[in-house]
């Protein structure tokens, strides 16, 4: 915490407990470490109604915060949220609303190395590229003035484990996460438990350190990717209706691009630039295919262009410039 200066003294945090081993793990250090740092710990819990014994959990955390003399904020969903997804959306919210009504600065969650590791084979086999597998950061900006941090990302889950039994502390068990129908349970039952029997027996310390490094790497190559694109925009000829910098987020276009500038750059920066352009213009993520489709207009004739892009626009090669329109 200290060397990666997670957290600053006398803040308010405020604690994601689910109930499971990871979260409780978490409160117990903090817990201990409250006076030193002079922090105010707060406690969420966010009952998706997702299980039948989900109230019951509520409760049980509810307990734990009255033990501890804590305070306790229960965020209930208004009807059951039964996707992975959209429990994380409405979960991320909930805490972001529980924490500026109370003033916490930061929002802690209990994500482990083995959440890391799942995370990365679990984007490694859909296909993505570093960014899908950087995977969980330290630290991120909420929403404005609120932190997320994760303390435990270098810790695995049977350390929380023995933790938990060596202080006795009262889990939860999720019953889903037994649940084999669901390619992430599948990942930590048996893709994991495989890999560490024959492959490596720190599997999941190696692939989160992997994600480590990948994400210092994925940092900086978005910084570069950006300095590019700023400079491939801002080369317009003052008639163009185009603002001379970053487009804005919600018109974007029409919006043209130096081709010059582009040439000159290593492809990975190339497909980055691509990336960003199209993350502005399409409602969702850009494919594979839509950002090759984008890149391969630096080298191609003058007068190509793709076809439509989701949502309508096309991109054409106009002399030294891609257009998209
Ligand atoms: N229902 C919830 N209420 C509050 N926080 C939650 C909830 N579910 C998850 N979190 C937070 O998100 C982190 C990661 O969630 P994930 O679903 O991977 O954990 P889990 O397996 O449900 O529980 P745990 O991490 O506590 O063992 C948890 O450690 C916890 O901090």
């Amino acid at each position: 915490m200290r060397s990666r200066h997670l957290f600053e003294r006398n803040q308010r945090l405020l604690i994601a407990v689910s109930g499971g081993q990871d979260s409780l793990c978490l409160i117990k250090l903090l817990l201990d470490l409250q006076s030193k740092w002079g922090w105010h710990l707060g406690i969420a819990h966010c009952d998706h109604r997702w299980r039948s014994d989900s109230e019951a959990n509520a409760h049980h955390v509810e307990n734990l915060a009255k033990t501890w003399d804590t305070s306790f904020y229960l965020e209930t969903a208004n009807e059951p949220i039964n996707s992975e997804a959209a429990a994380r959306d409405w979960r991320y919210q909930a805490l972001s609303a529980i924490a500026k009504a109370n003033n916490y600065q930061y929002i802690v969650t209990g994500h482990t190395a083995s959440d890391r590791a799942e995370t990365l084979l679990y984007n490694l086999i859909r296909g993505t590229g570093a960014d899908g597998l950087q995977a969980l950061t330290w630290q991120r900006p909420l929403t404005t003035g609120i932190m997320l941090v994760r303390p435990l990302l270098e810790i695995t889950r049977s350390q929380t484990e023995q933790f938990c039994q060596e202080f006795k502390l009262p889990i939860w068990e999720d019953s889903t996460n037994q649940d084999l129908q669901y390619a992430r349970n599948r990942i930590r039952q048996e893709l994991i438990p495989y890999l560490r029997e024959n492959f490596n027996p720190q599997v999941e310390s190696a692939l989160a350190q992997t994600a480590e490094l990948l994400q210092a790497e994925v940092e900086y190559l978005e910084k570069a990717a950006q300095q590019l694109r700023e400079e491939a925009l801002g080369m317009g000829d003052e008639k163009l209706p185009l603002s001379p910098l970053l487009p804005t987020p919600h018109s974007p276009l029409p919006l043209r691009l130096n081709r010059r500038v582009l040439q000159k750059a290593p492809l990975a920066l190339q497909r980055r630039v691509m990336r960003q352009v199209l993350q502005q213009i399409l409602a969702d993520a850009p494919s594979f295919e839509h950002i090759e489709k984008l890149t391969a207009l630096i080298i191609a004739p003058n007068r190509s262009q793709t076809d439509p892009f989701p949502g309508g626009a096309i991109a054409q090669v106009e002399g030294d410039w891609i257009c998209l329109k």
